[in-house]
């Protein structure tokens, strides 16, 4: 393009219109060239402006800069009140027992301490009643992706495998034994439930139970740890996670808390406690992350104490897997810490590996999730080898390691080894079809329940997979 055109209007600028420009780096307060000494000192005349041409070629662009969103208004967007700290969480483990918009069933009874070990309540539903419900609350035995939110009381089918376990922690308890039982099966065919239908049936017959509700929580990094002093190999304790679960504990187990004494005086612990008082007492100590592994280790040996009256004991793990491998902590070297070396599951894993044992007798039962767990192969194997061991004679072959495969871990092999697997599998038809009148009489299924309907749903939960079942029949009413 020729030089001699403007840029901006392609208009060709004629010798007058040019401006005079004045050189730029001349600077404006020297003073012109001048004879006398007089006028050197003289500040000059300003240069007579000339008239400006707005089609002329300007040397600099000067004035006002386009602005493409001149018109356009700051949108003022209004997000609310951010959430607090651990609001989230909290709305998402959220636990709604009730539903007042469902029916209230009128042949339903309230359990009692014998329901769930008698056979001949086999395929009955019974509600909880309020203060076991409170106990079981405070214990977080309720999950929050069961179907509790449509019933107007939270109710429990009793099944064969719900006897079966029943009658093993009553025959324990009975001989001053601990039954030592994993619950494996499908993915919701209720092993959580299970559990808590064990917890419901101590709770009522006055055990003390301990519930961890989710055992990912202890092996995943999310909670303070810190070396033991004094242990080798080293022990690590968990002391944030002990002090929650010993304030679960106190609530959730206050009556027999308040009949139980120490058998020795704990000095060590932030209030004295002497000997005879209660253990409920013992757990009130607990106050602070800092004192709490303390605590732990005081009421776990007054727990274990022998030679003093004690009442049976329940020791409940949900997701067994997560505590079945190396964990997500790492030592000060930072290597990988295992499982087994945090201090909170080696007192589990000894229990299940029948090491230690209940002075009172009891029951330390685990399951197994299918909706969140990583897979551990040594687990998996054991598990398989000893339910084909309690088969009768001969029904299944006993499953053998894979020779070329490198990743069997010693450790939890040595703590299954000799566990009593449940299996649950999907309910009866009888079950199938008791559990569906309730839902009937609650208002939830609006259909006839006769046997075609059983049989359907039945087949489309995948044979009487109780959380299948749900969604089949009553996935319209989720809430
Ligand atoms: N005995 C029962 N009485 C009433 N409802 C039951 C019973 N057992 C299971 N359910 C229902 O089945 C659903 C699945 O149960 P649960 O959460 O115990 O399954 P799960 O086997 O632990 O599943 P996962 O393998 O995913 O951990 C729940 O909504 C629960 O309400």
């Amino acid at each position: 393009m020729s030089a001699s055109k403007c840029l901006r209007c392609l208009v060709r600028p004629s010798p007058t219109t040019l401006p005079v420009s004045v050189p730029q780096h001349v600077p404006k307060n020297i003073a012109p060239f001048s004879t006398t000494g007089a006028k050197a000192g003289q500040n000059p005349k300003p240069a007579p402006s000339v008239p400006k041409n707005p089609n002329a070629l300007q040397p600099y662009r000067s004035g006002k800069k386009m602005t493409l969103s001149k018109f356009k208004k700051n949108k003022v967007i209004d997000r609310g009140k951010a959430p607090l700290p651990g609001e989230r969480k909290a709305w998402r483990k959220r636990i709604s027992l009730s539903n007042d918009n469902a029916l209230p069933v009128p042949w339903l009874t309230q359990m009692r301490p014998g329901d769930m070990a008698d056979s001949g309540n086999v395929a009955k539903v019974f509600s909880l009643p309020a203060g076991l419900q409170d106990q079981l609350r405070a214990c977080e035995a309720f999950k929050p992706t069961q179907s509790w939110n449509m019933f107007r009381t939270p109710s429990v089918l009793v099944r064969n495998e719900t006897v079966d376990v029943m009658g093993r922690m009553q025959q324990a308890a009975g001989e001053n034994k601990t039954a030592r039982l994993v619950l494996t099966g499908d993915k919701f065919t209720g092993k959580s439930l299970m559990l808590l239908q064990a917890m419901a049936h101590a709770y009522l017959n006055e055990w003390i139970v301990i519930h961890v509700p989710d055992a990912q929580e202890l092996t995943t990094a999310s909670t303070e740890y810190a070396p033991i002093p004094g242990t080798d190999p080293v022990q690590y304790m968990q002391p944030n996670y002990v002090l929650k679960l010993i304030q679960n504990f106190r609530k959730a187990n206050e009556a027999v808390l308040s009949k139980t004494y120490t058998a020795t005086a704990h000095p060590e612990l932030p209030q004295n406690i002497t000997v005879n008082t209660p253990l409920l007492n013992l757990c009130q100590t607990a106050k602070e992350p800092e004192g709490a592994w303390v605590v732990f280790r005081a009421l776990w040996n007054e727990l274990m104490a022998k030679n003093v009256p004690r009442p049976p004991i329940l020791f409940t793990l949900d997701g067994l897997a997560h505590i079945m491998k190396m964990s997500d902590y790492r030592s000060p070297s930072f290597e990988l810490i295992h499982s087994h070396d945090l201090a909170f599951v080696r007192h589990f894993t000894e229990l299940l590996a029948g090491n230690t044992s209940f002075p009172g007798g009891g029951a330390v039962i685990a399951a197994t999730s299918r909706s969140n767990a990583p897979r551990v192969p040594s687990m998996e194997l054991v598990l398989a080898q000893r339910e084909a061991e309690q088969a009768p004679r001969g029904a299944a072959e006993v499953p053998q390691p894979d020779p070329f495969f490198r990743g069997y871990d010693k450790r939890v092999e040595s703590v299954l080894r000799s566990v009593d697997v449940v299996r649950v599998n999907g309910a009866s038809k009888p079950e199938a079809r008791s559990l569906m009148e309730y839902w009937a009489a609650s208002g939830l299924l609006r259909d006839t329940v006769d046997e075609k309907l059983v049989t359907e749903k039945w087949a489309l939960g995948g044979n009487g997979v109780l959380g299948e079942m749900e969604r089949a029949a009553l996935m319209t009413m989720r809430i």
